[in-house]
């Protein structure tokens, strides 16, 4: 069985093992195959890295195949956030770009992010074509051409280029510049040993925003024991760095910076969902004419309340990025998913962690507050609602069984909660009459289910997370 599949976002793989330079040549050729029969093949590719171990000679691997095809290729001269590589696309106007990324997962994996020439995640549609390419390679009857690094170089095939300057610019464009250099504001990174390194200080220091303190500012392959997520549990000392220098903001990127964390000056932890129902209630506040906006089936409903009120629609997707990206090129003004991705019409449809932190300090600089206390005055106007997400490992048959509950669900009831709706667009969800609801799925990007709930008050969410548990014959508590 071929070990090349694309998941959630592109194909990954433990190096060495699945992520060969073998394959690596054999996926690249298969993009190839796509980007000619669109008869893209004219216009370069960009090709990007994070910091993982051989990134750049796994991308150099990636140019010498697209080289073999007649494609130009701009190769990132360091490693570079997935977001900047995505923008070049649009600023240079490029046929699409590879990202070699493995995002947060763990040291030993690496992957390929293939963001086609709309500069957002390839849809399933587009991995399916690729993967059948794949298959075509695999079985001998499509050959990989390569044309040696060295020579293609030589001959201007490939060259290099920093999309740091222009991916600034652009991101300058989105957002107030003179509201966020007015307002003086501190900040503490948390760069996670990531792409966005080198990248996020500097844009930071354009606006005239201090950084305070940097913490994982430096490349590390291993990034220092930890997966490169910013979670809560992970993201402990940029809290605490946070409240103890007094800075308005942390910030956290995860391994290739397409995803935020986000610390109140606090030292709190301000969940992605919350940052998405900051950031959507902020942008519908401040653009008049939004027809739309997107969140996926296991993001916060507190979306659909602010959008309500400022009488726009809300897109529900699957999980991914991909889903979200596709809503965005058909007139979502703002997109995003719990699990930390999130952007904007007016910049790109490829999540963006920096575009993030930025639009956080430009909300801090316009209301003068803090994000915690902002979340209060939502609150007070929708009503509370408050969520978790719990990751259980299971072994492929209980996996099955549990899947297999939530797709025959048809009780009216789980527990005392009274089934509103059964969606099944990823996943099962069961949205209930209280306003509550859950949602099983497997993962895409890990060997895990993931159930996520959401309800008005802790109180809520602990009974029906424990009646649901219940009904799926699984133990496992929270977190
Ligand atoms: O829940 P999963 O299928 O593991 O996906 C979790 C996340 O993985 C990646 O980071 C994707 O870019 C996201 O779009 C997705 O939400």
């Amino acid at each position: 069985m071929s070990v090349i599949t694309f998941g959630t976002d592109g194909w990954r793989g433990v190096i060495a093992k699945e992520f060969t330079f073998a394959n690596v040549a054999i996926v690249t050729q298969a993009v190839a195959c796509y980007i000619k029969d669109r008869g893209l093949n004219g216009k370069p590719m960009i090709i990007g890295f994070d910091q993982r171990f051989l990134g750049h000679l796994f991308a150099e691997r990636v140019a010498e195949v697209l080289a073999g095809n007649g494609i130009s290729v701009l190769l990132c001269d360091a490693p570079a956030p997935t977001p900047a590589v995505a923008a070049m696309i649009v600023s240079q106007g490029l046929a699409g770009a590879m990202m070699v990324t493995a995002s947060h997962n763990p040291p030993e994996y690496n992957g390929i992010k293939f963001i086609p020439e709309y500069a957002g995640p390839a849809t399933p549609e587009i991995t399916d074509e690729i993967t059948r390419y794949v298959r075509e390679i695999e079985n001998g009857s499509l050959e990989v051409h390569v044309m040696p690094y060295a020579r293609a170089l030589r001959a201007g095939t490939v060259s290099l280029l920093s999309p740091r300057v222009r991916y600034g610019e652009m991101l300058k464009q989105v957002v107030d510049g003179a509201m966020i250099r007015g307002a003086g504001l501190k900040v503490v990174l948390d760069l996670m040993h990531g792409a966005g390194i080198g990248y996020l200080e500097q844009i930071l220091q354009e606006l005239g925003v201090e950084v305070v303190a940097c913490l994982r500012n430096s490349p590390d392959p291993l990034f220092g024991g930890e997966l490169p997520e910013p979670s809560a549990q992970r993201l402990q000392e940029l809290a605490r760095l946070t409240k103890d220098k007094g800075a308005d903001l942390g910030l956290a990127l995860d391994g290739d910076a397409d995803r935020f964390g986000v610390i109140d000056p606090s030292g709190e932890y301000v969940t992605p969902n919350e940052v998405l129902a900051l950031l959507t209630d902020a942008l519908l506040t401040r653009q008049t004419g939004v027809k739309k906006v997107a969140r996926t089936v296991a993001t916060t409903h507190l979306i659909d309340r602010i959008a309500t009120a400022h009488g726009v629609a809300v897109v529900e997707t699957p999980v991914g990025f991909k889903y979200i990206g596709q809503e965005i090129l058909n007139g979502a003004a703002i997109g995003g998913e719990e699990s930390g991705g999130l952007s904007v019409a007016e910049h790109l449809p490829e999540k963006d962690g920096l575009l993030v932190g930025l639009l956080m300090l430009q909300l801090v600089a316009g209301s003068g507050r803090p994000p915690k206390q902002l979340l209060a005055e939502l609150v007070a106007k929708h009503g509370a609602m408050v969520n978790e997400r719990v990751d259980v490992h299971l072994t492929e048959e209980q996996k099955a069984a549990v899947l297999a509950v939530m797709k025959q669900w048809s009780h009216p009831q789980v527990g005392a909660w009274v089934v509103k709706e059964k969606i099944v667009i990823d996943g099962v969800k069961l949205t209930f009459l209280s306003g509550a609801w859950v949602l099983v799925r497997p993962s895409g990007t890990e060997p895990l289910v993931r159930i996520y709930f959401e309800a008005q008050d802790e109180q809520e969410l602990v009974g029906l997370k424990q009646a649901m548990l219940k009904e799926l014959g699984l133990s496992v508590p929270a977190g």
